[in-house]
């Protein structure tokens, strides 16, 4: 059985739809940002928080757990760079109780999701996995102090893991049954989606004079199905002992820039946005963008999703 903390969230609730296909899975998730309609029925829920001892002890206790995909975190940078305490407290330290429980219970097989954000600010137009890493916000710091613990304990106490550092993660699943479902949303494109829907005045563009091309930030879009896809690759390379202590990029390798994604969400949608030049928001570098050739060699697993059909499975999902 796999356990999957954060199950009930954007990305976690994408994963559980593929994972039931192949393994048993429980959820953990306290609903502080997901939804407990999201977990596909199938998946066995416990509604309960990542940092609390006994809500671990009695999972690790009752089911078989062979394996940890660790979603539960806080994520918007904006917000870490305003409480910082509200990040390294779940994501840390509430990340460290789960690995001190699942070691407690000899459960060695660890996936954790971690971000661009842990780069900083890139020296390399393309980012791989060597490049430097130095975040510039509380979220980007509290998932690289993770990814460091898990080196350690790699070393100390032979927890075998793999980092997923995902792009910016976008798009809903094909059945149209589950999608971004965040509120208050602050995530790019279903807030374009959410105006050209009559659901918001306007879109604000936030920095118009970054280093890059027309003046917006710039990011590599990923599907979740993609994201999802990525995690199984992962888990099934940790359960038949072909990777331990690995970090993978995963993104599609190109990037655009704040306006182009607006201007391919009116393309998608046949609709006019309503957009207002803003200033920059604290805590954004420029540009992210992958290179995801250390996972396509070495677990055979690419995006296989653009910005067009991203978009286009939002805009179904916003409109059901
Ligand atoms: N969305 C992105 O673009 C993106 C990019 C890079 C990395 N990530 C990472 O991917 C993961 C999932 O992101 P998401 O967009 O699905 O976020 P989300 O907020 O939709 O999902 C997080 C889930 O974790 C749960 N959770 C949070 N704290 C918990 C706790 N203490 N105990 C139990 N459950 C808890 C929430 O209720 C939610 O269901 C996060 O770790 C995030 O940092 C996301
Ligand atoms: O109303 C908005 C919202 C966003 N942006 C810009 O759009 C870009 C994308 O922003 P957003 O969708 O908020 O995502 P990011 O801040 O890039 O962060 C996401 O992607 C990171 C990985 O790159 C993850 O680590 C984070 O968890 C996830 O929130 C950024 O340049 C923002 O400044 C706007 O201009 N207007």
């Amino acid at each position: 059985m796999i356990l999957v903390v954060g199950g009930a969230g954007y990305i976690g609730s994408h994963l559980v739809k593929e994972l039931v296909e192949k393994e048993e899975v429980i959820v953990l998730d306290n609903l502080a940002t997901g939804h407990e309609e999201s977990i596909d029925s199938r998946a066995v829920f416990v509604k309960g928080d990542l940092g609390n001892v006994e809500d671990l002890e009695s999972i690790f206790s009752n089911y078989p757990i062979k394996a940890v995909m660790h979603f539960a975190a806080y994520s918007l940078v904006g917000e870490s760079v305003q409480d910082p305490y509200k990040y390294y407290e779940n994501n840390v330290a509430n990340t460290l109780t789960l690995l001190n429980v699942m070691l407690k219970h000899n459960v060695k097989n660890f996936i954790f999701s971690s971000t661009a954000a842990t780069y900083g600010i890139p020296k390399e137009e393309i980012i791989l996995e060597s490049s430097e890493t130095s975040p510039i916000n509380p979220y980007g710091r509290s998932k690289l102090m993770v990814e460091q613990i898990l080196a350690d304990f790699h070393t100390a106490y032979g927890l075998h893991y793999v980092v997923l550092r995902y792009f910016n993660a976008a798009g809903a699943h094909v059945s149209g049954e589950i999608g971004e479902n965040h509120d208050p949303e602050t995530h790019l494109i279903p807030i374009i989606l959410q105006q050209l829907l009559g659901e918001r005045e306007s879109i604000s563009v936030f920095g118009t004079d970054y280093p890059t091309e027309d003046g917006t930030c710039i990011r590599d879009y990923i599907h979740v199905t993609d994201l999802a896809n990525a995690h199984i690759a992962a888990l099934e390379a940790l359960l038949k002992e072909t990777k331990s202590a690995e970090t993978y990029n995963l993104g599609n390798g190109v990037g655009y820039s704040v306006k182009q994604v607006i201007e391919m969400c009116e393309k998608v949608t046949g609709r006019k946005a309503n957009v207002i030049l803003s200033d920059r928001r604290a805590g954004d570098p420029a540009r992210l963008v992958a290179s995801s050739d250390k996972i396509y060699h070495e677990l055979g697993w690419k995006a296989e999703r653009g910005l067009e059909t991203i978009i286009q499975s939002a805009w179904n999902w916003h409109n059901k």
